[in-house]
C-alpha cells in the first residue's frame, strides 16, 4: 500500500529531542526498546513528504544512526533509528493508532501471527498498529530479531514496535491483549504444576493490565491451561469487566468444521455454527447437534450418528496430540490463523443466524452451566469488540451429559488455583484424565 493511500502526515520537526525523551521514558527503561517498522527507514523519508500536500505535512523527525547512538548508549541497531508520527494524524482514514500487545512474541504461535497482524488481515487495511512484544530475560534476544523481522517486512500500517520483559510496561494503554507466554508441560510435570507455574504468570499479567491497560481492553488468553489461566487473569484485573476476557477455543472448532466437511464430503465453508463447549482440553464438546451444513443439521446430512458420538468427538479432542505426534511440535500456524478469527469474530458483525465459539467468562449463562469460571460457549457480535451468547441452541440428555464433564474439570482446576484468585488455599483434585489437547 502506498504511502500516500494512507495520507500520512510526516516530516521534521524542530521538537524531536522532547519527543524522544518521551519515548526514553516509555521505550528504554531497563529491557524494553522500541522500534517504529516498515516506514521508519530514512531512505523513505523523500518519497514521503513529496508524496503528501504541503498541509498534510507537519515537522517531525528522522535522525541519524550516529546521532541516535551517542543519545542513548541502550539503543541499538534498527531501534536507534526513529520516524515519528503523530498518533492522531496517522491516516487518512482517521483511524487512531491501535496498540496490541502479544505475550510469548519469541514463540512459535507469535511467529506467525504477528505478521498477520502488522499484515492489516485482522485488524483491517486502514488500520495503523502498535505491536507491543511481551518476552522474557531468556527470550530477549529473540524478541529483537522478531523486531526486525517486522521491520525488514516493512508493513506500512505498522508504525510502532515495542519490546519488554515488563508487563506494566508492555502493556501500557493496550487495546487488545493477546497472551500466549507460557511455560509447556515438562517431561514427569503434574497437571496441578503447571497451573500453579502458569497460573503466577497471568496473576501478574491481570494486575498489570488492570493497572496500566486501555479500560476496555479486550484479552484473548492462549497460553494452556488457557480457560482456567484466563480465569485467573481476570480475576487480578477487577477494573476491568470479565466480559473482555477469553480463553481460545477457536482453534477446536476450525478442527470440528473441518472433520465435519470431510466427513460430508464438503468444502469446510459449508459447515456453520459449530459450538466447542467448556474447556480446552480433552474433555471439550465439539457440538454436532447444533452444528449446520449448508444450512442444514449436521444429522441430516451426516447419518452414521455413530461416527459423530464417538469418532468425530475423540477426534477433535485429540487432534492437538496427533498433530504434536506428526511434526513433533504442537500446532503454530493453525493456532495463529485461529486467533485471527478470534479476533475477526469480535470486529465484525456475525451474519445472521450464525454464530462462533468462544470461551468466556459465565457471569448468567442461559445453558445452566456453573457461573464463575471460564467455559466455550456459543457467542455473536455486533462487531464492536464485545459479544453476546446465543439463547436458541438445543441441549439433549448426550450433550448434558458430557457438558457436565468438562464443567466439572474446569470447577476442579478453579479449585486448584483457589490461592491465585483471592479464593483461599488450594484444593488440588484434578479428574485423572485431564489433559490438553496435545497430552495424548
Ligand atoms: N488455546 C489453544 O488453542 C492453543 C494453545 N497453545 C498454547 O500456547 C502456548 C504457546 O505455544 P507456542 O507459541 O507454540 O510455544 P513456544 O514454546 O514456542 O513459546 C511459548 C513462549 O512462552 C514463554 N514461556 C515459556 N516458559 C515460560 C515460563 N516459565 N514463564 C513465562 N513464559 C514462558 C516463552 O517466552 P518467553 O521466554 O519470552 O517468556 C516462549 O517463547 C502454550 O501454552 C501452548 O500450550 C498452543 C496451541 C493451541
Ligand atoms: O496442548 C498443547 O499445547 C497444544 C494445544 O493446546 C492444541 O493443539 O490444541
Amino acid at each position: 500500500m502506498a504511502m500516500a493511500e494512507l495520507g500520512l502526515k510526516a516530516s521534521y520537526s524542530k521538537t524531536h529531542h522532547r519527543h524522544l525523551s518521551l519515548l526514553s521514558a516509555r521505550c528504554f527503561p531497563t529491557k524494553q526498546r522500541c522500534a517504529f517498522g516498515g516506514l521508519n527507514n530514512a531512505h523513505y523519508y523523500p518519497t514521503i513528504s513529496s508524496s503528501l500536500a504541503p498541509n498534510q505535512v507537519q515537522a517531525q523527525s528522522v535522525q541519524s544512526q550516529e546521532e541516535v547512538n551517542s543519545k542513548h548508549d541502550d539503543c541499538f541497531g534498527v531501534f536507534c533509528l526513529t520516524y515519528d508520527f503523530k498518533a492522531e494524524e496517522e491516516t487518512s482514514s482517521g483511524k487512531k493508532l491501535i496498540k496490541v500487545a502479544v505475550s510469548g512474541a519469541a514463540g512459535m504461535i507469535s511467529n506467525h501471527l504477528l505478521f498477520k497482524l502488522a499484515s492489516g488481515e485482522v485488524f483491517g487495511p486502514n488500520q495503523p498498529i502498535a505491536l507491543k512484544l511481551l518476552g522474557s530475560e531468556k527470550s530477549f534476544q529473540a524478541l529483537e530479531g522478531v523486531a526486525m523481522e517486522l521491520e525488514d517486512s516493512l508493513f506500512p500500517l505498522l508504525r510502532e514496535v515495542s519490546i519488554g520483559i515488563d508487563p506494566y510496561e508492555v502493556f501500557q494503554d493496550v487495546e487488545w491483549a493477546l497472551l500466549i507466554g507460557a511455560r509447556p508441560r515438562g517431561p514427569g510435570m503434574e497437571r496441578a504444576d503447571l497451573l500453579d507455574i502458569n497460573g503466577k504468570i497471568f496473576a501478574e499479567q491481570g494486575k498489570a493490565l488492570n493497572a496500566v491497560a486501555s479500560r476496555n481492553v479486550k484479552v484473548i488468553v492462549v497460553g494452556n491451561p488457557c480457560n482456567t489461566n484466563a480465569l485467573i487473569c481476570l480475576k487480578n484485573a477487577p477494573n476491568i469487566p470479565g466480559k473482555n476476557f477469553h480463553a481460545l477455543t477457536r482453534l477446536d472448532e476450525n478442527r470440528a468444521k473441518c472433520q465435519l466437511a470431510l466427513k460430508a464430503g464438503v468444502f469446510y465453508d459449508k459447515v456453520s455454527n459449530m459450538t466447542i463447549w467448556g474447556n480446552h482440553s480433552t474433555t471439550q464438546v465439539p457440538d454436532f447437534l447444533n452444528a449446520r451444513i449448508d444450512g442444514l443439521p449436521v444429522k441430516d446430512v451426516i447419518k452414521d450418528h455413530r461416527w459423530l458420538e464417538e469418532e468425530f468427538t475423540e477426534k477433535v479432542q485429540k487432534r492437538g496430540g496427533v498433530l504434536i505426534e506428526k511434526w513433533g511440535r504442537s500446532s503454530a500456524a493453525s493456532t495463529a490463523v485461529s486467533i485471527v478469527d478470534a479476533i475477526r469474530s469480535l470486529t465484525t458483525p456475525t451474519p445472521q443466524g450464525h454464530w462462533f465459539s468462544s470461551a468466556v467468562y459465565t457471569n448468567g449463562n442461559p445453558y445452566g452451566i456453573a457461573e464463575d469460571i471460564v467455559f466455550s460457549m456459543p457467542c455473536r457480535s455486533k462487531g464492536n469488540g464485545d459479544y453476546e451468547l446465543v439463547k436458541d441452541v438445543v441441549i439433549d440428555d448426550y450433550l448434558r451429559q458430557r457438558i457436565i464433564k468438562t464443567e466439572d474439570e474446569l470447577l476442579a482446576e478453579k479449585r486448584c488455583v483457589a490461592h491465585l484468585i483471592g479464593e483461599g488455599s488450594a484444593i488440588c483434585d484434578l479428574p485423572g484424565d485431564t489433559m490438553l489437547p496435545g497430552e495424548m
